[in-house]
């Protein structure tokens, strides 16, 4: 962080501009200072899916473009418990994409302990692959999707502000395309701290056992959308464990329809590359 503060003295007109309307809101985020968005609409998610005619997801909308939302109660507490026990044997420190490298490795702006459960590593894993295809309406089977990861944070741990999109040519995941939404399932409350956050959105969300918050990274060209910046913050008092499921766009041609192409935005190339390389990537 302290390098951080001394670097943005060294910074350009530009790239001052961006620290202040994407970064600066960070603590206040992790504070949960920001009011939570008013005159956004709740509703019941019963559409297209045979199995949302008999349970329907609990939507709260939080924020319209780029789409960020919480889905109330999706998994119950067996299964987050089941999740668990699963994890714990091989779960170790969590990594990022080294671009140089080609391959992951740790750093110290995620510290979390993760690991991905394959498919067919127990029943509940193809369950709930199955369930957050009815919440997205998106393809998440084969090529479509990361393992699902589940992951837990001890007292401090934190995932500093970072895109879930690789947003580059050499992208790891060349024929996947990039991750076009992601869905974050929470499997404790955090007594205190470790809410998620988007500073450019203003918005916190404070981790609620049992349930997800989905947010679409890509806009509507399919290009990375620089405002889903976000965190997930210091935890101060408590532990979180959350489930991660990454889903990418090349193979949903057939879930998602095209919509209107957004204007091009050139300004949100240099707010990703300004991003990475404050975060050394
Ligand atoms: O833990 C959180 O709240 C955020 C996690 C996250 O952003 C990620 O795993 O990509
Ligand atoms: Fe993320």
């Amino acid at each position: 962080m302290k390098l951080i503060e001394k670097d943005f003295y060294k910074l350009t007109k530009p790239e001052k501009s961006v620290k202040r309307t994407y970064l600066s809101n960070f603590k206040n985020c992790c504070r949960g200072e920001y009011e939570h968005p008013k005159g956004l609409s709740c509703y019941y998610d019963s559409k297209d899916e045979p199995f949302l005619f008999l349970a329907p997801f609990k939507v709260e909308i939080l924020n319209n473009l780029p789409f960020v939302a919480i889905y109330h109660d999706v998994l119950y507490d067996r299964e987050i418990e089941e999740l668990k026990r699963l994890a714990v044997p091989t779960i170790t420190r969590s990594t990022i994409y080294d671009y140089d490298k080609e391959g992951n490795v740790p750093v110290n702006f995620r510290t979390s302990n993760s690991v991905f459960l394959l498919n067919n590593a127990s029943y509940l894993v193809d369950i709930l692959r199955q369930r957050v295809a009815d919440m997205t309406h998106l393809n998440v089977f084969k090529n479509s999707s990361d393992d699902l990861q589940v992951m837990n944070y001890g007292l401090g741990g934190y995932y500093r502000y970072h895109f879930d999109f690789f947003g580059k040519d050499e992208s790891p995941n060349k024929l996947l395309g990039d991750r076009i939404i992601t869905v974050l399932i929470y499997m404790t409350d955090v007594q205190q701290g470790g809410a998620t956050v988007f500073p450019a959105l203003r918005i916190t969300n404070f981790p609620k056992k049992g349930s997800a918050l989905i947010f679409r990274n890509l806009d509507n060209n399919i290009s990375p959308d620089p405002s889903t910046l976000h965190a997930g913050c210091p935890v101060l008092f408590g532990s979180k464990w959350a489930a991660t499921k990454w889903i990418y766009s090349a193979e949903q041609m057939f879930r998602k329809p095209c919509l209107p192409q957004n204007e091009l935005r050139p300004y949100d190339t240099h707010v990703i590359e300004f991003v990475n390389k404050i975060l050394g990537l």
